[in-house]
This record gives C-alpha cells, structure tokens and sequence, in this order.
C-alpha cells in the first residue's frame, strides 16, 4: 500500500468506510468498498475469533476480485457481560440488527445486572452511570491473492459502558464507550482523535508499520 493506490475495503460498514477513508486520505490512498461492489456474494461471518473473520472476509472478496484487500471484523468486548457480545457485537440484537437495536440490547443487560444487586461503579457529573468496563477490538487482514498470503494486526481501546447514550460521531456502539482519558464518549470524538486511540486506529497503524518494516 503506497500513495496513490486504491485500497479495497471488504466491508459493508459506512461507519469503517468513513474512518479508513479518512486514514488513508492522509496518506494519498483512496478507499472503495463493498458498496463499489455490490454484486459480491455476502461473507458468513462464522469464525470464532475476529482474527478469523477478518481472514475469511478478505480473502473472499481477494479472490473474488483477484486483487489485495483489507478487511476489518471488530467489536466490543463488555467486561460484566463475560467478553459479550464479541464476535457476535453487530447481530447482538438479532439477524435484522441496527446501532440503534444494539445498543438498546446492551443497556438491557447490562440493567438486568444491576437488578440483581450488583453495584454501579462511578457516576458522571450529568448523572450518567458507567456499568461495566469493556473494550473494542479490531482484527485487520490485508490478503494478497496473488501468492495467497497475509499481513494481520489487532488493536485494542478500553473504556467504561454509560447508561445513556453521548454524542453524534462515529457509529455503532461509540454513543455508550466512555474515555477516562477525553472525558467524552467515543461518539464525542473528532475523527483524528478517534483515529488516534481506537482499535482501529492503532490496529491500522501496526498494520502499516508492519509493511514498511518488510518492504
Ligand atoms: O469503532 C467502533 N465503534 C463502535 N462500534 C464498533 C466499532 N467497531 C466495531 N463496532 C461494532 C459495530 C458492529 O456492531 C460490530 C462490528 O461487526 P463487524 O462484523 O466487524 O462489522 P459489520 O458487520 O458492521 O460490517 P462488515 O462485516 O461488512 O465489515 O462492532
Ligand atoms: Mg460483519
């Protein structure tokens, strides 16, 4: 990947396209996606890992396409909740699942919790309640179909699940994940500060860093 190139996204994600079109622009790269490609069979996401998932979507579109292609599987990761919803974080709330029927989903069990006695860790200055650590991550896969190899990184942000939702950035779960470290939500962001601290951000950048080390 060097500027001037198009980089090939296999997602279905406005959300991704937005941050990693924003990412690569800085480097001279324009993105396309899947929405550029809307005839390519849909990827099952059956893998048990996000590593797994990353591999499977990239190499499906690679092959398909007979050209390199990166693809993401990412998600959030909720400490009260056993590491839920996982892998499973974009049909969380069923095979017709929205951001919006999502998080609706993880405020329901997370409150469920809290019925049972359990006690709330930290209350914000607007009355917001944090009610579980939690974490994303992002399983990048860059796969290059013309020797049938790839490159892989992951990245990693911890934060706090709110009881309501903040702001209007970023998408998916990013309303309700809380940063000690901005004192904002993850939807509160700018897009470089998200880049900056996110599991994609950082996965991205560990990819990148990888390419050059093995130029
Ligand atoms: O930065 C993020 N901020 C908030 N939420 C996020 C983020 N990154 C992933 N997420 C959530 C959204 C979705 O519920 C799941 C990803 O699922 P995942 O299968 O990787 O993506 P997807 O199905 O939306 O698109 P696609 O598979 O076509 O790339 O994690
Ligand atoms: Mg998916």
């Amino acid at each position: 990947m060097r500027s001037g190139d198009t980089v090939v996204v296999a997602t279905k994600n406005a959300g991704k396209v937005r941050e990693f079109a924003h990412a690569f622009a800085k480097l001279g790269m324009d993105v396309v996606s899947m929405f550029d490609y809307p005839n390519l069979p849909d990827v099952e996401e059956d893998g048990l890992t996000f590593a797994e998932n990353a591999r499977k979507k990239a190499k499906a579109v690679g092959d398909a396409l007979g050209q390199p292609v990166l693809a993401d599987d990412s998600g959030l990761e909720v400490v009260r909740l056993q590491g839920e919803p996982g892998v499973y974080s974009a049909r969380y709330s069923g095979e017709s699942a929205t951001d919006a029927s999502n998080n609706a989903k993880l405020l329901e069990e997370l409150k469920k919790l809290d019925a049972g006695g359990v006690e709330r860790f930290q209350t914000l200055e607007d009355g917001t309640e944090l009610l579980s650590e939690a974490r994303f991550v992002c399983a990048l896969a860059l796969y290059d179909p013309k020797d049938g190899t790839f490159a892989e990184a992951e990245g990693y942000v911890a934060g706090d699940i709110m009881s309501k939702p903040r702001g209007e950035g970023g998408f998916g779960y990013d309303p309700l994940f809380w940063l000690v470290s901005h004192h904002r939500s993850m939807a509160e962001l700018t897009k470089d500060e998200k880049q900056a601290i996110s599991h994609r951000g950082r996965a991205l950048a560990r990819l990148l860093e990888q390419l050059k080390s093995a130029e």
